[in-house]
């Protein structure tokens, strides 16, 4: 039932605390945006600043990694050093793998409030699996439009026994064939970096837990006041990201002004650089400041893997790097510890990496 809405108190209430999301609230017939939900305008999307003559790299995972003119390696590399984002195609993962896990998503936020509300922070029986809304709503001046199910990888058993029943199969399905695309990028990357011997402690680094979100972003009335998602950078090494067909998904440009638009691309994977990797590449590959625009006629959904490092591992610029000469740009940090600082406050652009600023 919709809620009082002129009454700010109850609209939090019915959105963050009934469980009923911001999805929720847009469909109860909602005709403009509640003022929690309006950013300051510095956090508006200006359309002047939408940058419409660069764009971030397309790769054709299929061609070869020999040929000096297509050598998937240095394309790669390169994107992960210039623009921090790129997407894939012939990527190995199938279509209907990926076609599923966007149909069980949709599932899982069809469910009625009380069914999703089991997963709550406050109700879940694990902090492996959380729905919610916004980011950190107790710490956010503005709301964001977007509702998430969270779900921590600890092994196929325990996701067994807690994801929710509307989307385990088809999450556990794209987190497993994404598997060799992980590997692979992250070959290629260290390829980059002259570090060949991926031993079981930098895959522990590089790979070494998993998260996959499911996001929701219903259609909403005023577009232009609010944000999907706020600007932020991930903390992940990569994240691999299905996003549908409605597009929003913007990048900061190199110069570090504009946006660009990633837009959607038929059957293929984003693939960005997150924080974790900055730090253990010393700079090289950057993790770029990225945001999602809501939208004011269709609803969206995308899925990011956040690839990771193991939570109990120290992260720092490899000491391959260090061996050949390189100076350190940041310190060590426990995983653990960069994470919960950034899950601790809302979201501000690049700011969680001074976290390891040396
Ligand atoms: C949701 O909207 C988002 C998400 C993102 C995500 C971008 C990424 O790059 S996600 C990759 C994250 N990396 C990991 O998950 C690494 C491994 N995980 C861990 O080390 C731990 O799970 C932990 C994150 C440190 C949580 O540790 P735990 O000891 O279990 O402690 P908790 O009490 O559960 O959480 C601590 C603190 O973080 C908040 N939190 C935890 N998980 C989430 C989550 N999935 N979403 C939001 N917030 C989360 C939790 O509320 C706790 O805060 P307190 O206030 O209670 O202290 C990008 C953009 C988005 O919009
Ligand atoms: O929905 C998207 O396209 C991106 C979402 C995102 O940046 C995130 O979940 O970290
Ligand atoms: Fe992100």
């Amino acid at each position: 039932m919709a809620p009082a809405i002129s009454d700010s108190q109850n609209i939090t209430d019915f959105v963050v605390k009934k469980g009923n999301g911001i999805k929720g609230l847009a469909e109860s017939g909602l005709q403009s945006v509640p003022k929690q939900y309006i950013q300051p305008l510095e956090e508006q999307m200006d359309m002047q600043n939408i940058v419409t003559n660069e764009f971030i790299p397309v790769i054709d995972m299929s061609i070869g990694d020999d040929d000096d003119d297509h050598n998937v390696v240095k394309l790669i590399c390169d994107a992960a050093e210039k623009w921090g984002f790129f997407q894939v195609i012939n990527h190995g993962v199938p279509v209907e793998v990926l076609e599923n896990v966007k149909v069980a998503t949709n599932r899982f936020f069809g469910l009625p409030a009380e069914e999703k509300m089991v997963y709550t922070k406050e109700n879940s029986v694990t902090n492996n699996v959380r729905y919610g809304t916004s980011f950190v709503p107790e710490a956010e001046r503005s709301l964001e439009w977007k509702d998430y199910l969270s779900l921590f990888y600890t092994s196929e058993k325990e996701a067994s026994a807690f994801w929710p029943k509307e989307c385990k199969e088809q999450a556990l399905e794209y987190m497993k064939r994404s598997e060799l695309l992980i590997r692979r990028i992250l070959e290629a990357l260290m390829k980059g970096l002259n570090v060949t011997n991926i031993d079981a402690q930098t895959s522990s680094v590089l790979m070494g837990s998993k998260r996959i979100n499911l996001n929701y972003y219903p259609k909403c009335p005023n577009p232009e006041l609010t944000v999907g998602v706020g600007r932020h950078s991930d903390i992940s090494t990569i994240t691999v990201l299905l996003q549908d067909d409605i597009g929003g998904l913007y990048v900061r440009g190199i110069d570090g002004k504009g946006w660009i638009h990633v837009p959607p691309v038929t059957s293929s994977l984003v693939i960005n650089v997150g924080d974790a990797l900055q730090i253990i590449s010393n700079g090289r590959y950057k993790s770029i400041e990225h945001r999602v625009v809501a939208n004011g006629s269709k609803n969206r959904i995308s899925v990011p893997i956040f690839v990771n490092p193991r939570p109990k591992e120290m992260i720092g610029p490899l000491p391959e790097l260090l061996a050949m000469g390189e100076k350190p740009i940041y310190k060590q940090v426990l995983y653990s510890d960069y994470a919960k600082h950034f899950f601790n406050k809302a979201h501000d652009g690049k700011k969680t990496i001074d976290f390891a600023n040396i």
